[in-house]
């Protein structure tokens, strides 16, 4: 009997998976970019070979309890995709199967991609404004891929037979709710009735006139951390809110925001909730306001999303204003959360000059959005008046590693502060959300537990927004976002962020109305691999910027044994 192996028997998946893509084994792509997974889900564009070797650096390593001798690791050769504590447990094989050779299948343009940013400076790299679907079944002349990506998927959803039918999510980085929302429409009606999950029937859920169902992608719960003294009492959540805007009733849309009261009106971005708009006041200092108008308790579905009602739109005021004035606060100070200037409830239609600035917006940039020509007479709106605070991260082009580095250290601070006033989780912390703007002012101040610290600007001011995730307790009442019900979010791949998701998860063991600071971190460690890895620099080729690239390089082997953002800072400015 001939016993002989056939030739390609030494081969690893990789490498069959490399034969029929040879420029790829030429430039090294996939080897260099993908290492083992440990069979662990993740997401895989910001791998590092080092992440958990503690080598020499600059940073000392934090004296917190969850030191990396404690949590269990030893220098190990193989690296994996993403520094997620699970990782760093030794049940290895705990959690789904890795995407990481469908992802990287998935995603060999985006290898490519990645190899060539380095030496184009990184100029084409505006993230495409989509999902992904990728179809998962297989067809009849099944390529190696889509078998790798199939096996993966059964594997990670091991008992949602449905599941196995459904395609894969593969999100952009940054804003991802419409997307899920699109993929979640598309995906629960590719389910025939009578197979949903219970989880998933229990997301609140809408049909719309054309029979497709719709499900809210958050659901934002306020409760008391201590027992009410009057639980019966009946709170009338749109007084409430109207108590907020200083207002009996309503003002009237068209009214309130005149085209005469505006100059210099433009759309300037969206998210699913609303439009947001820029104007300066007439007759008035501010020259920089942001409105975010949100439609709240209608019965039409917006931009494929059910209505927030007066109800669950308060703890977002609340957050929004709680954050916002802490500002002038004297224990824990910050003006890095957005600066809020006026909330509105407004009824009507949507101005005529306003639907003209969308329709503009959508004719440049295309919007994702419904046309707001669609809201009638009775709807009502909430318009937030905020602050302009720049351009988000991923679209700034930051001068070198330098400002970057001492962006992080404002973004730590900001989240400390957070912390430590309202024990505050931002929990959505991409960089979409992260604004970014010039300033003339040497240093960003803060105050932390009543002492004074403060950061080198070089230049910038960050400034966070969008705490629709975010968690907080204000007198004593926890406000948030229970993702619990929520699969499809933590089955996205596409970015180190949707590992963030998944290992937010794991920390809070699923119960999200627990504080735990932890998850800061985590976006923490997230903002540092963006920037050693993703944002645009200018001058990528000085000493200085080579310096401060190794400082980030050293603080992204230790960040994640930080226990909070008010460790950080105890580390970084030898805070006791
Ligand atoms: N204060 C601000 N200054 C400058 N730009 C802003 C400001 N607030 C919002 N924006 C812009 O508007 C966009 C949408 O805002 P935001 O993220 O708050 O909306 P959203 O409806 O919560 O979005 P999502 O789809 O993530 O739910 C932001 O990505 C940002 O570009």
């Amino acid at each position: 009997m001939d016993t002989t192996l056939p030739d390609d028997a030494w081969k690893d998946s990789f490498d069959r998976l490399l034969d029929p893509r040879p420029q790829l084994r030429e430039r090294n792509i996939i080897k260099k970019n993908v290492r083992a997974s440990f069979n662990i889900d993740s997401s895989v564009e910001n791998s590092s070979p080092n992440l958990l070797s503690f080598t020499e650096c600059s940073w000392q390593k934090p004296k917190t309890t969850d030191t990396a001798d404690e949590l269990g690791i030893k220098k190990r050769g193989n690296s994996i995709s993403t520094p997620s504590e699970k990782r760093l447990s030794s049940n290895l094989f705990h959690c789904a199967l890795s995407p990481i050779t469908g992802m990287k299948l998935d995603g060999l343009q985006s290898a490519d991609n990645h190899q060539l940013k380095g030496t184009e400076n990184k100029q084409q790299r505006r993230p495409v404004k989509q999902v992904v679907f990728e179809v998962n079944t297989l067809s009849p002349e099944k390529s190696s891929d889509s078998i790798v990506e199939n096996k993966r998927l059964r594997l990670m959803q091991p008992k949602n037979a449905f599941r196995q039918s459904r395609s894969s999510l593969v999100l952009q980085p940054g804003k991802w709710r419409k997307s899920l929302i699109s993929w979640r429409r598309t995906n629960i009606n590719e389910v025939p009735s009578g197979v949903l999950s219970p989880k998933q029937s229990f997301l609140p859920r809408a049909v719309t006139s054309e029979g497709l169902v719709a499900c809210r992608i958050t659901q934002r719960i306020s409760a008391p951390i201590r027992e009410i003294s009057e639980p019966d009492k009946k709170i009338n959540y749109e007084t409430e809110v109207l108590k907020y805007c200083a207002q009996s009733k309503p003002y009237k849309f068209g009214t309130a925001y005149a085209s005469g009261k505006m100059i210099d009106p433009c759309k300037i971005g969206e998210g699913v909730y609303g439009e947001v708009f820029k104007y300066a006041q007439k007759n008035s200092t501010k020259t920089d306001i942001v409105m975010k108008v949100l439609p709240i308790e209608g019965t039409a579905l917006v931009n494929e999303e059910i209505q927030k009602t007066f109800e669950q739109i308060l703890p977002e005021i609340i957050i929004s204003q709680e954050l916002s004035k802490l500002r002038t606060n004297q224990t824990n100070s910050t003006s890095g959360f957005v600066d809020i200037y006026n909330v509105c409830l407004v009824k009507g239609k949507y101005p005529k000059h306003l639907l003209s600035l969308w329709e503009e917006y959508d004719e440049e940039k295309e919007s994702e959005n419904d046309h707001p020509k669609m809201f009638t007479d009775d709807q009502l709106f909430i318009v937030l008046e905020l602050k302009f605070a720049g351009q988000d991260m991923s679209a700034f082009t930051f001068l070198n590693a330098e400002q970057s580095y001492f962006s992080l250290q404002q973004i730590i601070l900001i989240l400390a502060v957070g912390e430590e006033a309202f024990q505050f989780e931002h929990r959505d912390l991409h960089w979409g959300n992260i604004l970014i703007e010039k300033t003339d002012k040497k240093q960003i101040d803060f105050k932390l537990c009543g002492r004074d610290l403060s950061v080198a600007s070089k230049g910038i001011k960050i400034t966070i927004i969008d705490y629709t995730l975010s968690r907080i307790t204000v007198a004593d009442c926890c406000h948030y976002n229970d993702l619990s019900q929520d699969d499809d979010l933590f089955v996205a791949t596409g970015d180190y962020q949707y590992d963030i998701y998944r290992m937010m998860r794991d920390e809070l063991k699923n119960n999200w109305s627990t504080y735990s600071p932890k998850t800061n971190v985590q976006w923490l460690s997230y903002v540092n691999s963006k920037l050693i890895d993703g944002v645009n620099y200018k001058n990528v080729n000085t000493k200085l910027h080579k310096t401060y690239m190794q400082k980030l390089k050293a603080f992204k082997k230790i960040i994640l044994t930080f226990g909070s953002a008010v460790d950080c800072v105890r580390h970084l400015h030898s805070f006791k």
